[in-house]
């Protein structure tokens, strides 16, 4: 009896898991989409695939990216000349470089939150971290609690190579985490580098295309926890997080980790299959009960994969030209950066919804959603519930 009292679980929180803070952080080198083209070919030895530049050059404009930031500089190319070739064995370069980076990257991010959240470090309870590259042992979370001085007691989940719809699950892991532990604070990063798949144009494989003209690098961290104290300030509460893999698309992305890094499949239907899935989605998430009778009724954040697919999503669910603003702001400033994207757009909200004046930082709406989406196809479907903001000034 005793030894059962001693070991009796947790009790759980009262309320659901909430923002508390967030932080973003970005490379300080940045190439201009316009402008990449002529760098892209010219660092990768190409400059005589005139056509395939023409064509590189067409997917760049139609992107609606406007910068992407990089911690590949020319330096660093020409010292690792194996990850300008097309596919050349280059997986310990490319290790070499992610193993420094991604914590690097994730400590900027999340020191950015510890501070906004107010809070010691040692109040920290657990880290969920997610990366596509970094994979090590121990991994990049190990050498991330060692940057900020994480207390050793600290319980890590370490979500590696899940994919671009990470940001979601890491939003889900951290909410059960959050409502199952009174007390709880989840330390949430997801921090991401496209050097694992930074390579050289090929005459056929266009895809290889897409991917290098769409990822860009950064990191976002976030505090995770329920109940808040006075001194901490809720920015958004995590309603519900399910995922879904949607039937039949599994050719849709794919990827594989090889001697010559990580190479990637997009079907050109990707966007369309994402599109043509949402409705359901949504109802499944908010359900008849929730009353919600046009999706535009909703503060929105979506995984932005590329310019087509947040076209679909747009379509699909009929909302207004306002309501992917954000999302389409992030992909202008950033590219695709995989996980950390959705989070990026989170915080985007809510400071731009802060600066408008409106009445919640989901930019005057009560309830929202946050897509992932990912190889499987899978897509993470987060309800979020904004806050007023005077409770954030
Ligand atoms: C599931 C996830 O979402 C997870 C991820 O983040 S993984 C990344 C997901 N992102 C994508 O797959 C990219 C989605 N696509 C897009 O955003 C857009 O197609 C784009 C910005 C790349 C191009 O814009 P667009 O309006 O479609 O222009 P479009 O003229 O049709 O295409 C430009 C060129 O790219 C080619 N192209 C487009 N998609 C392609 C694909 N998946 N594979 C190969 N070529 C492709 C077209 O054939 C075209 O070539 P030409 O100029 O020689 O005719």
């Amino acid at each position: 009896m005793a030894c059962t009292e001693a070991f009796r679980r947790a009790p759980p929180a009262d309320g659901p898991a909430t923002v508390l803070a967030i932080g973003t952080a970005n490379p300080s080198h940045f190439v201009d989409q316009m402008q990449y083209p002529d760098y892209y070919f010219r660092v990768t030895n190409a400059e005589d695939k005139t056509e395939l530049k023409q064509k590189f050059k067409r997917i760049c404009e139609k992107s609606t990216i406007r910068k992407r930031h990089m911690c590949l500089t020319e330096e660093i190319l020409k010292e690792n000349p194996s990850l300008c070739a097309y596919m050349a064995p280059s997986f310990d370069a490319r290790q070499g470089i992610v193993l420094e980076e991604v914590p690097r990257l994730a400590k900027e991010a999340a020191d950015k939150a510890i501070k906004e959240w107010g809070r010691p470090v040692s109040d920290v309870t657990h880290l969920v971290f997610c990366s596509a590259a970094g994979v090590d042992l121990p991994g990049v979370d190990y050498r991330l609690i060692q940057l900020l001085g994480l207390p050793a007691r600290v319980r890590r989940v370490m979500l590696y190579n899940v994919g671009c719809h990470a940001g979601g699950t890491a939003l889900r892991v951290a909410k059960d985490l959050a409502e199952n532990n009174k007390g709880a604070r989840v330390l949430v990063v997801c921090s991401e580098l496209n050097v694992m798949f930074f390579r050289g144009p090929d005459d056929h494989h266009f895809e290889n295309l897409i991917g290098q003209a769409l990822f860009g690098d950064g990191a976002a961290a976030l505090i995770v926890g329920a109940d808040p104290e006075e001194a901490e300030r809720a920015i958004y509460e995590v309603a519900s997080a399910t995922q879904v893999m949607l039937p039949e698309s599994e050719e849709m992305v794919g990827g594989h980790l090889r001697e010559i890094g990580l190479t990637f499949h997009l079907a050109s239907k990707l966007p369309a299959v994402v599109g043509g899935n949402i409705e359901r989605c949504l109802e499944a998430a908010f359900g008849p009960q929730a009353g919600v009778a046009d999706w535009n009724e909703l503060f929105w954040i979506v995984h932005p994969g590329g310019r087509a697919i947040i076209d679909q999503v747009e379509a699909r669910a009929g909302l207004t030209a306002e309501k992917l603003a954000v999302t389409r702001h992030v992909l202008r400033e950033y590219g695709n950066m995989q996980s950390a994207s959705v989070l990026f757009i989170m915080d985007e909200m809510r400071k731009r919804s802060a600066a408008e004046g409106c009445a919640t930082t989901g930019q005057g709406c009560q309830w929202g959603v946050l897509f992932g989406f990912g190889p499987g196809l899978t897509v993470e479907t987060v309800v979020l519930r904004s806050v007023p903001i005077k409770l954030i000034n």
